[in-house]
């Protein structure tokens, strides 16, 4: 999860440099701008058709007023969302949404359909019931507050939740019906963008329809931390349909890291750097801080019209300071705190009162739901009390306006303001503060900024931040405000100006969509498919005719002996919880390890004592932890171990993980070296999910939050490591000692990799992988060891020359491993490897300039054991086919 930078963008989505400047600065001009809403052909010039972005939002960004039978005026819908997508004047898109009014009729719905095609704008219609439960009821009476941290509904809780439900259904329906009118437009290769808590259904409706679907999905509000989410009662469904979505877009890291926890917790679901997991198919998240098109509102401040607005805006302000708020009659937006901030400062400062008024915009907004109107007269009263109080014949303290303004107007208020005050209790980003920014060049004035606004992230180096629960502290920055020396007030405006005009809708919506189709390609190259079944007859015909082949054999789940549902191996109580290597191996393990020409590893979580156990008689080359101990059973057990692991966190981990073991019966716990694994296989299973869940509750918000470590949780178990331990990431540290020791004078030529690996274990299936292109291993190897393992061999050209990159013996086997390790002192060639290189002379039989690997795609055979999605090739059901297959391979199958 990673905030994104901004990327060059040339994909052909974005219109042609013909359409880039618009000089056209109205909003309504900026709608029929025949160049936006040009169809992509210019004059008879047939061009390819273009990827095509379909932007789809509850609604449009014109709200239709019927005005005739057939006929209709279209007006700008205010609001944040339209404001940024509106910036984005360069995609060829084209807008799905509702119209923001209800057309029962078909010559009503042909007529808008007509009328919205030069906006570029394809309605949904919403009929009155489902706009009251969908839109009234689900989304702003349930999602919007319970975003907004304020809660579900407090009064009237049984009706609450009796209509609940009612309401789900009709959010979902409403979704559906969106998702319908996208794909009577969608055609292949298109780009699908969702936006926001209305349409958390759609990208489960639309990849149902259609799985090849790019489709994005964005959020404008923040995402509240999982504690808050998991009070809804359609937590996990909503979750569930958004990760359908390719890429899962927030304001800020804060909400994206809150999403991926919420699905962690409540789903229980796998969190990656790169978003969140499921069986194998990984929905990426990410932030994109969104921005405002700042040039259209420096322009606007040149427009005559917007100059005169401006000359008498100062007449009719003349001698006063002016505190401006704008925002739409909101709870979140924290107007009556506003408000009551305003009186204490009156109050206070006796001596400002005549020089200085606060005019608030309040936009009417949802005005059919109950706490809107509460929030409507609540806020006209404290204005009235004011008033009351504070103004005098010839002069009032607020000019309270409950309406929009249009777009020049706002322009010149902008720019007159001496103070701009965002108290939001909880805002996505809120764009109004970036807008007086904009517009603040000649005068520099102050901004007042929420805490609690995804802006003050962005814009809090230059605004006063303020906790709007604090009337006196909001009382106070007033004062600060107003009596700013200029120096300051320039410096400040400087750094908020730089940020708002160098961050645009323009880059944020070019970058969601990049990132989208980057990850698509990238995904399919490497996302994890359903593979099909291995080809046994194949890989057995390939095996011999192989030189110098590699078994790579994960161990639990792959050779161990099956267990019941009820924890019991062969039909037998546990009592002892060990692994059990599958009796039915003994004989082919023996026969596959005693052939010169095989090389036999078993790569697995478990620990040395249980390798050794398992498969000390056997010839064999064994790699414990996931490959940071390794031993050819003949000899003594070495690290592969980066050497500056930091293990700090075990001790505190291993306190949750006693804590719970103690409160879940048949549960355990395994300390390793690089790691700790609970494990509730043996558990009640239902039981041990919800105890896993807890237990990674207390593991994000403790011992690990800032520690290097990932957490990895199996079907049954949750495993805490140290970061870039995973068996993909010390596999070429392996491979160069095995090579070395066996003296090897071919390269291996057949390699079968085949395990029940967890996902993010999965990584040495890519890195054998002869057809990923180099960029990719390079990817896939990056995420997991950048940091720690500085290695970089490519190993499509890993001319090795006898380097055994990277193992050392462990403390107190020194003497043993003496003859083995000495050249490890000395470095013999310019490979970044981890640590210094085999010398020369003691790279008895590797060639120079001899591969290690000479791995055509045709022999490699990468097979997932029991999991449905995979990036190996191929899968197996169960561990009695893995059975079957390695019986078969050796030739001691009846
Ligand atoms: O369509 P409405 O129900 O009238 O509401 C208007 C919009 O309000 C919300 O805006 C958010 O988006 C802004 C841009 O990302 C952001 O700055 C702000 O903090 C958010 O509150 C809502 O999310 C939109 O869907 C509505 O259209
Ligand atoms: O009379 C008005 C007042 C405000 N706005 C616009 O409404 C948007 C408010 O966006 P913000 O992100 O601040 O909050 P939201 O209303 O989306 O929650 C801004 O672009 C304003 O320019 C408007 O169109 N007309």
């Amino acid at each position: 999860m990673r905030e994104r930078g901004l990327r060059k963008f040339n994909r052909s989505f974005i219109v042609n440099d013909e359409t880039a400047d618009s000089t056209n600065d109205s909003r309504e001009g900026l709608l029929s701008d025949s160049r936006l809403l040009s169809d992509g052909h210019q004059g008879d010039v047939v061009k390819p058709r273009k990827q095509q972005l379909l932007v789809v939002a509850n609604r449009l960004p014109v709200t239709a007023h019927r005005k005739g039978e057939d006929s209709w005026s279209l007006e700008v819908t205010a609001g944040g969302l339209v404001s940024a997508l509106l910036g984005v004047n360069e995609l060829d898109a084209k807008w799905i949404g509702w119209a923001g009014v209800n057309v029962p009729d078909e010559i009503g719905q042909t007529s808008l359909t007509e009328a919205l095609v030069e906006k570029r704008c394809i309605p949904v219609f919403l009929d009155e019931e489902m706009v009251d439960k969908y839109y009234n009821g689900y989304c702003n009476n349930i999602l919007w507050p319970l975003f907004h941290y304020l809660g579900l509904p407090q009064e009237d809780r049984l009706a609450t939740t009796r209509s609940f439900q009612s309401q789900f259904d009709a959010y979902k329906l409403a979704n559906q019906m969106f998702a319908d009118v996208v794909c009577q437009h969608y055609e292949d290769g298109d780009v699908v963008w969702c936006h926001d808590y209305h349409l958390m259904f759609l990208p489960k409706c639309l990849k149902e329809k259609n799985s090849k679907m790019k489709v994005g999905w964005f959020l404008h509000t923040p995402f509240p931390s999982s504690e808050i989410h998991r009070t809804l009662p359609s937590r996990s469904e909503l979750l569930h349909s958004v990760l359908y979505a390719d890429l899962v877009g927030f304001h800020n890291y804060d909400y994206a890291r809150h999403f991926v926890s919420a699905c962690t917790r409540i789903l229980g679901l796998e969190g990656t750097p790169q978003g969140v997991e499921n069986q194998g198919k990984l929905t990426h998240v990410a932030a994109f801080p969104i921005g405002i098109d700042s040039g259209r509102f420096k322009r606007a401040l040149k427009i005559p019209e917007i100059e005169d607005h401006i000359k008498e805006l100062k007449k009719t302000f003349a001698g006063k300071k002016i505190i401006l708020g704008v925002d739409r009659l909101d709870m979140i937006k924290g107007i009556p705190q506003k408000i009551l901030a305003f009186e204490k400062f009156l109050e206070e400062n006796p001596e400002w009162h005549d020089k200085v008024v606060l005019l608030q915009i309040a936009v009417p907004t949802r005005t059919d739901v109950p706490e809107y109107q509460k929030l409507t007269s609540q806020v006209h009263e404290i204005v009235g009390r004011i008033t009351g109080r504070f103004g005098t014949l010839t002069s009032i303290p607020i000019h309270h306006l409950d309406r929009a303004v249009d777009w020049n107007a706002l322009c010149a208020i902008y720019a007159i303001t001496d103070v701009a005050l965002v108290t939001s209790l909880r805002d996505g980003m809120n764009l109004v503060s970036y807008e007086f920014v904009a517009c603040q060049e000649s005068k520099k004035g102050v901004l007042i900024l929420s805490e609690f606004a995804g802006a003050a992230q962005s814009l809090g180096a230059g605004a006063l931040l303020v906790n709007p629960w604090n009337i006196s502290e909001l009382a106070a920055s007033i004062g600060q405000a107003l009596n700013m020396p200029a120096v300051e007030r320039e410096k400040r405006h400087r750094h908020n100006y730089a940020h708002v005009t160098s961050h645009t809708s323009k880059q944020w919506a070019d970058m969601f969509v990049s990132e989208l189709n980057d990850i698509v390609v990238d995904d399919q190259l490497r996302t994890r498919q359903i593979p099909p079944t291995l080809p046994i007859e194949v890989a057995f015909d390939r095996y011999k005719h192989a030189k110098n082949r590699l078994l790579l054999l994960g161990f639990n789940g792959t050779l161990t002996e099956p267990i019941d549902s009820d924890g019991r191996i062969g039909g037998d109580q546990i009592k002892e919880m060990e692994l059990k290597l599958y009796s039915e191996l003994k004989e082919p393990l023996s026969v596959l390890c005693n052939d010169p020409n095989t090389t036999v590893l078993v790569l697995s979580g478990s620990d040395r004592s249980v390798l050794d156990d398992n498969f000390g008689d056997y010839n064999m080359w064994l790699a414990a932890e996931n490959g940071m101990f390794l031993r050819l059973t003949k000899g003594e057990w070495m690290t592969t171990m980066p050497e500056h692991l930091n293990m700090h966190w075990v001790e505190s981990v291993k306190h949750v993980f006693e804590y719970f073991t103690e409160r879940t019966p048949r549960s355990h716990f395994e300390h390793r070296e690089t790691s700790l694994v609970w494990n509730y296989k043996y558990a009640d299973v239902e039981f041990g999910r919800l105890q896993a869940r807890d237990m990674l509750q207390h593991l994000w918000t403790g011992p690990i939050s800032n520690a290097a470590v990932d957490v990895v949780q199996g079907s049954r178990s949750v495993e805490v490591r140290s970061v870039g331990v995973t068996k993909g990431a010390g596999i070429d540290r392996i491979l160069g000692e095995i090579v070395h020791s066996k003296s090897m004078a071919t390269p291996i030529d057949y390699v079968l990799c085949i395990g029940h690996f967890l996902g993010k274990d999965e990584d040495i299936c890519t890195f054998f992988e002869p057809e990923l292109p180099a960029e990719l291993i390079g990817l896939a190897k990056n995420k997991v060891t950048a940091d720690m393992i500085k290695t970089s061999i490519d190993r499509k050209m890993a001319k090795l020359s006898g380097v055994r990159n990277g193992t050392r013996p462990i403390q107190g086997q020194e003497k043993a491993q003496r003859s083995s390790t000495r050249c490890e002192r000395k470095s013999r060639n310019n490979l970044n490897t981890l640590f210094p290189a085999r010398a020369a002379e003691e790279s008895v039989a590797w060639h120079e300039g001899c591969s290690v690997l000479d791995l055509k795609s045709e022999n490699y055979f990468s097979c997932a054991v029991g999991r449905k999605r995979s990036n190996a090739r191929y899968q197996l059901n169960s561990t009695d086919d893995v059975v079957r297959f390695l019986k078969y391979l050796a030739g001691t199958h009846e």
